[in-house]
Order: structure tokens, then C-alpha cells, then sequence
């Protein structure tokens, strides 16, 4: 079954000229978004998906390049499309900051009974590790990533072959050792062309990996001056926002 991915964006937080760094994983007929930040909706809509078209969301943090556009989701999916609940696929450690510390403001209305992410969403509990199968044929697993101190975050597997960074330092083990394992045939990372990576992975530490390696990685998550940098990333490429690759 191939697994193929469109980056809805793949700006970094602060980039005007991509869209946040959301995916879009398609594998049997599923469709399964990989975080929804503020500029989700509108990259959607300029790639003419429309919400329906999802099957599932999966948060990797609580930054608002990747959860900014759940409040816009949430109401239309409550009031444009008639209570449709989607499944939201949530790491179990941000599931009380989901609500609580982002959500929970714009969406809480106790006068109609909607007080939690469930009066929204089907939410789908995961569990850091462990491997999860959550359609036919599209297993994930989800890595605790260095990110932000003491706030938790994830990086995650795709069907034993992706490894999909999110946000994340550089751990050169980790990656080192899906690579060597043949684990992971491919790697989609973020990357920061200032040195040094201080809560992301930067350009220099990724030009470490062993040339083999920078073959199978693809850097997202990048900033307006991306221009600047192609032809100085190695054997490493940049993935473009909206192209559909296809992950053999
Ligand atoms: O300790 C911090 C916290 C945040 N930031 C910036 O804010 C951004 C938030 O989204 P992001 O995680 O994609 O990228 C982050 C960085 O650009 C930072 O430089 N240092
Ligand atoms: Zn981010
Ligand atoms: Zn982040």
C-alpha cells in the first residue's frame, strides 16, 4: 500500500510566504491531516479540499503553526456540517493542554453542553511508542521529540518507513539508528538555516548525517529565505508545498 504525502504548507512558524508546516498523508482511501495550524483552513481551501475530504487529524504539539486552525475546524465541522465528528488523534500527554490551554477558550459553551474536546471531536487516544494502527494499512508510532522544554512533542513513524519530524531538535541517534536499522526509508525533517538549531533541528547539524543518509531526507519547515539555500543542503532536498510524493 503506498503511502503518499501533500504538505499543505511547510513554512516555518513564522513564514509569510508558506503555509504552516501541516501534512496531508493519504494511504488506502484515508486521509489523515498531521497537525492543523492557523493557516490550515485557507491552505486547504486554496487546494481545494474540502474539510469532509479528512478523515482524521493527528497533533504533534500545541504550538499554533500546528493546532491554530482546530477552533475554525471545530465550528464548522459543529455548525456548516451538522455535528460531523471527525477523529482527532491525540498524544495522551496533550490531550489536557489541548483543551485547556488553547482550545478550550474559543470553543467552551456551557449553555450548549460543549465543555470538552470530545463534545467535538471523536478523540482517539495515543500512547507515545506504541504502535498504532489507525486506518487499514496506515500504522503510526509516535516519538517524544526535544523540542520546548517540559512541553511535550512528537515526532512520528508512518507505517515503519516515514519518519515525519515535526518540530524537533536534532537527535543524530534517533536518526542514526532508523536509518541503519532500515527502519525508516525516508525522512522528513525540519530544518533551520540559523545556527545554532535551539528548539529546531538547523541546516548545519542536519549536513552531519552520512551522505547516504541526506539522500532519503526531505526538509520542511523552512523559512522565507529557502531560496538562499538550494544547492547548499547536501544531498538533502527541500519538499515543495502542495506536490504529492509518493513514499514506495
Ligand atoms: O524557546 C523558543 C520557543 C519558540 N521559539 C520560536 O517560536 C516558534 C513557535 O513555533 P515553532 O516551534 O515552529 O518555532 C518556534 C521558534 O521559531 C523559539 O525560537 N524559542
Ligand atoms: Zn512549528
Ligand atoms: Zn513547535
Amino acid at each position: 500500500m503506498t503511502l503518499q504525502i501533500q504538505m499543505i504548507g511547510t513554512g516555518s512558524a513564522f513564514s509569510k510566504k508558506f503555509y504552516n508546516n501541516n501534512a496531508l498523508v493519504f494511504c488506502n482511501g484515508y486521509t489523515l491531516l498531521i497537525d492543523c495550524g492557523s493557516t490550515a483552513p485557507r491552505a486547504l481551501h486554496e487546494l481545494n479540499i474540502p474539510l469532509t475530504d479528512i478523515d482524521g487529524i493527528l497533533i504533534t504539539h500545541i504550538h499554533s503553526d500546528h493546532v491554530g486552525g482546530m477552533e475554525e475546524f471545530a465550528f464548522r465541522l459543529k455548525y456548516a456540517c451538522d455535528s460531523l465528528r471527525m477523529k482527532l488523534f491525540v498524544p495522551s500527554s496533550l490531550l489536557y493542554p489541548l483543551w485547556n490551554h488553547s482550545l478550550r477558550g474559543g470553543l467552551e459553551n456551557s449553555s450548549e453542553n460543549l465543555t470538552k474536546l470530545d463534545d467535538y471531536f471523536e478523540v482517539v487516544v495515543l500512547e507515545e511508542q506504541i504502535r498504532k494502527t489507525v486506518a487499514p494499512g496506515l500504522d503510526i508510532q509516535l516519538i517524544p521529540s526535544q523540542h520546548i522544554p517540559d512541553k511535550p512533542s512528537y515526532s512520528i513513524i508512518l507505517n515503519d518507513k516515514v519518519f515525519y519530524s515535526s518540530d524537533a531538535k536534532f537527535n543524530r541517534a534517533l536518526l542514526l539508528e532508523l536509518y541503519e536499522s532500515g527502519r525508516c526509508d525516508y525522512f522528513l525533517h525540519d530544518c533551520q538555516f540559523q545556527s545554532p538549531g535551539v528548539v529546531h533541528a538547523s541546516l548545519s547539524e542536519l549536513l552531519t548525517l552520512p551522505e547516504p543518509m541526506q539522500e532519503k531526507v526531505i526538509l520542511m519547515h523552512y523559512d522565507d529565505h529557502v531560496g538562499d539555500f538550494i544547492g547548499k543542503t547536501g544531498s538533502m532536498t527541500f519538499i515543495e508545498q502542495h506536490k504529492l510524493y509518493s513514499f514506495p
